[in-house]
């Protein structure tokens, strides 16, 4: 069987490079374009040179139906309007849609949940193995733990650049605490303190967003009960971690029937 072709959108972004790097390093894909927005100066350079891997001959385009028209699939670090708007010609292309990007307001998720009748969308906030595994372990310790003795707080940490809060990763970890507890995270979550704040309310779910340097991603999951404190953390130490994730969510998304797939699909943790 012949090679299954990606386009990677957002290329010279830090996720894009990074993709470019695994795609063409990884058995059975192929890099089969790359797309910038209009007027980037990254348009007509070769997406290898500017991933430090050398020539590819691989153009950066911005045009991206052109390019899902003659792929297999994209891979999607990129902003909530964007990959809406690449869901929507992914559905076109009848294709797959991988999208790690981060920070969607309920109008985009309807959106993706529409595109997903015709394209085959694996969407994750965190694309880690590692990550998937840790909100298997949060579910289960919230479940275990009872609301009235322990009190959930997700705490992360990122780089400086980084536009949206709380991370995707803590959401999707605040999801996993929520179904261990069997309510509505977005019922229950507090996502902000300031001031007179009162007493902590029982049974809901604190997040807590640090920004600085190049970190590039700590998240902690903090069961905190009278007299002992559990703490379920992960630290992403390379953004090889994401890329290798979604590269290998689009092999497994290949030939699969259209819908709305996560990680946890992927990694048969569901
Ligand atoms: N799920 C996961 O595992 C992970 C998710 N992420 C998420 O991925 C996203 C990107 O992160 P990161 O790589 O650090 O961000 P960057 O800003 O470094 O990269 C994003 C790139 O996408 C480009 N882009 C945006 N819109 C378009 C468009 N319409 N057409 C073509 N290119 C476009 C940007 O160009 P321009 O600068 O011109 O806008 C930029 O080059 C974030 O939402 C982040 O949270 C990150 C790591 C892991
Ligand atoms: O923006 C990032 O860098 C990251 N974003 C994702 C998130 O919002 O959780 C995943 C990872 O932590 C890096």
């Amino acid at each position: 069987m012949s090679d299954m072709g990606l386009v990677i959108v957002g290329a010279a972004g830090r996720m894009g490079q990074t993709l470019i790097r695994t795609v063409h390093a990884m058995d059975g894909l192929r890099v089969a374009a790359a797309v910038e927005r209009p007027g980037s100066s990254f348009l007509g350079r070769d997406a290898g040179e500017l991933a430090g891997i050398g020539t590819i001959n691989i153009a950066i385009t911005d045009d991206p139906l052109a390019a899902f028209a003659k792929a297999d699939g994209v891979l999607d670090f990129t902003s909530p309007d964007s990959s809406v708007e690449f869901a929507g010609y992914a559905a076109q292309a009848q294709i797959v849609h991988v999208i790690g990007t981060t920070g969607f307001a309920p109008e985009h998720e309807a959106k993706i949940r529409a595109a997903a009748h015709h394209a085959t969308i694996v969407k994750s906030g965190n694309m880690s193995l590692g990550v998937n595994l840790l909100a298997v372990l949060v579910e289960k310790a919230a479940r275990a733990l009872e609301a009235s003795d322990f009190d959930i707080e997700v705490l992360e940490m990122h780089h400086r650049h980084k536009v949206d809060a709380p991370s995707g990763t803590a959401l999707l970890l605040g999801e996993a605490a929520a179904r261990g507890r069997e309510i509505a995270l977005a019922e229950k979550s507090v996502r902000v303190r300031d001031g007179q704040t009162g007493p902590r309310e029982e049974g809901t779910i604190g997040f807590a967003t640090l920004r600085g340097g190049s970190v590039v991603g700590e998240h902690s999951v903090i069961l905190a009960g009278s007299g002992e404190r559990i703490t379920l953390s992960h630290q992403a130490e390379d953004r090889g971690i994401f890329a290798h994730g979604a590269a290998r969510s689009a092999l497994w998304a290949h030939g699969r029937k259209p819908g709305l797939y996560s990680m946890l699909d992927v990694l048969g943790l569901n």
